[in-house]
């Protein structure tokens, strides 16, 4: 029981972290009546251009975040980037404030150290063979005891920021300067996993609300330089192989707790399946949802934290999306093609609409429908190829 937004007895519902996910989980939100606060470190993010208000802040900092928070004094507070300053979400949690899913989940999310050590150790998940180092020094060493090739990544990073593949022992230092470039947070530490040589990479989008735990069909994805190009669903697999992604999803998502969606990332090999790291929120492969199931993983995600029942997920057709990166840094861009792009049959577009590009930031996505994966994937990229970006200095 909720009144309108803006008014005595509405649902407040605040987002941390702006961009073409929470644009999504706004919209669904709205449809339910709630009221939205957007919050980023930039004006103009795209959920900002669809909430009731907004506020630009350093979610990094602790002071910055308190206040808003309690000026605001929302019902829900809905994180959706790692970046924020989670140690003040986890005392808020504790003074009565609701955190999505918990605020030890985005904790323990925020690093690639907290969830590694939580699925790995804790919960004894099969994982790459991992170390971590905090000078080039303990680099080197670290990359000698797990070998060649090896993936080094800031402890801090999403989006494939700062991730390297590192072939031999001459590669180290590069990799070493890439990370403390790309990192996030003034922190000098990294991760270095084995590199496993899968057959393919899915997320297994998993609910958890007051209907239980649901699965949703896996979702295949490409990715180049730790960020996706193109996903589809339903991704084949065996009935084994779903039989054990859903155990390590189960397992990792009731560690975590709360309501919401979780965006649980595994590599599929011949002999095992791996788990690699879980987003507490919506996950950017699965923007593909917008066309394949009843219910997006935006609409479940609203669903859940808000407390309601979700009695199934229907998957409605094989889809595929591909995404729109900008190579050019600039304030002033137009995107052209969108006629052509919805040309395309059972295709739709995203346009973000984020007030500046930068070199590999992702600007739209284009997301069809289709008889088989394969068209769908065709039609996705086709459509993708039509848009185009012109930088206006
Ligand atoms: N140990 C590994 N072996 C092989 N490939 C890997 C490994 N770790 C990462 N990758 C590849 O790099 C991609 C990005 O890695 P990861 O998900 O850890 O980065 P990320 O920055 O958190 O990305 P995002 O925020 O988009 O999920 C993976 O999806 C996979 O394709
Ligand atoms: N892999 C995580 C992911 O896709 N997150 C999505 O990208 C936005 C940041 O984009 P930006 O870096 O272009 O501002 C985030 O706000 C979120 O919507
Ligand atoms: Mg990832």
């Amino acid at each position: 029981m909720y009144g309108a937004p803006l008014s005595k007895h509405a649902k407040k519902v605040m987002l941390l972290g702006s961009g073409e996910l929470g644009k999504e989980v706004a919209i669904e939100a709205q449809r339910l009546g709630v009221e939205m606060i957007a919050v980023d470190r930039y004006a103009n993010a795209p959920a900002m251009q669809v909430a009731h208000r907004s506020h630009v802040m350093d979610m990094l900092d602790p002071d910055q975040l308190r206040s808003l928070i309690q000026q605001e004094q929302p019902d829900l507070i809905v994180p959706e980037i790692e970046a924020i300053h989670t140690p003040t979400l986890v005392e808020l949690e504790q003074e009565g404030y609701r955190v999505v899913p918990t605020a030890t989940a985005t904790r323990l999310t925020m690093d690639r150290e907290g969830i590694r050590r939580l699925a790995a150790e804790t919960l004894q998940l099969p994982t790459a063979r991992y170390e971590f180092a905090n000078s080039l020094e303990e680099l080197r060493q670290a990359v000698q005891k797990i070998g060649t090739p090896c993936v080094i990544k800031p402890v801090m990073s999403s989006s494939g920021k700062g991730q390297s593949i590192c072939r031999s022992l001459d590669d180290v230092e590069s990799s070493w300067n890439y990370a403390m470039e790309g990192g996030r947070a003034k922190n000098a530490r990294v991760i270095v996993e084995e590199f496993i040589h899968f057959d393919s990479e899915i997320t297994l989008l998993t609910v958890r609300s007051v209907s239980g735990t649901t699965y949703c069909e896996p979702i295949g994805h490409i990715q180049k330089d730790g960020d996706y190009i193109d996903s589809w669903q339903p991704h084949f697999m065996t009935v084994e192989q779903i039989k054990e992604a859903q155990h390590i999803a189960r397992t990792v998502t009731d560690a975590l707790g709360g309501y919401g969606i979780f965006g649980v990332e595994l590599f599929v090999a011949p002999d095992k399946i791996y788990f690699s790291e879980v987003s507490p929120r919506p996950h950017d492969t699965g923007l593909v949802t917008l066309v394949t199931q009843d219910l997006s993983e935006f609409a479940l995600h609203v669903r859940a934290i808000l407390g309601f029942p979700i009695p199934g997920v229907t998957l409605l057709s094989p889809g595929a999306s591909h995404t729109l990166k900008a190579w050019e840094e600039q304030k002033e861009y137009q995107i052209d093609g969108i006629e052509d792009a919805l040309s395309v049959p059972n295709t739709q577009v995203r346009i973000f609409g984020k007030p500046e590009t930068k070199v590999g930031r992702r600007m739209a996505v284009a997301l069809s429908a289709g008889p088989s994966i394969e068209v769908a994937r065709e039609r996705a990229k086709q459509a993708a190829s039509h848009l185009k970006i012109s930088y206006n200095q």
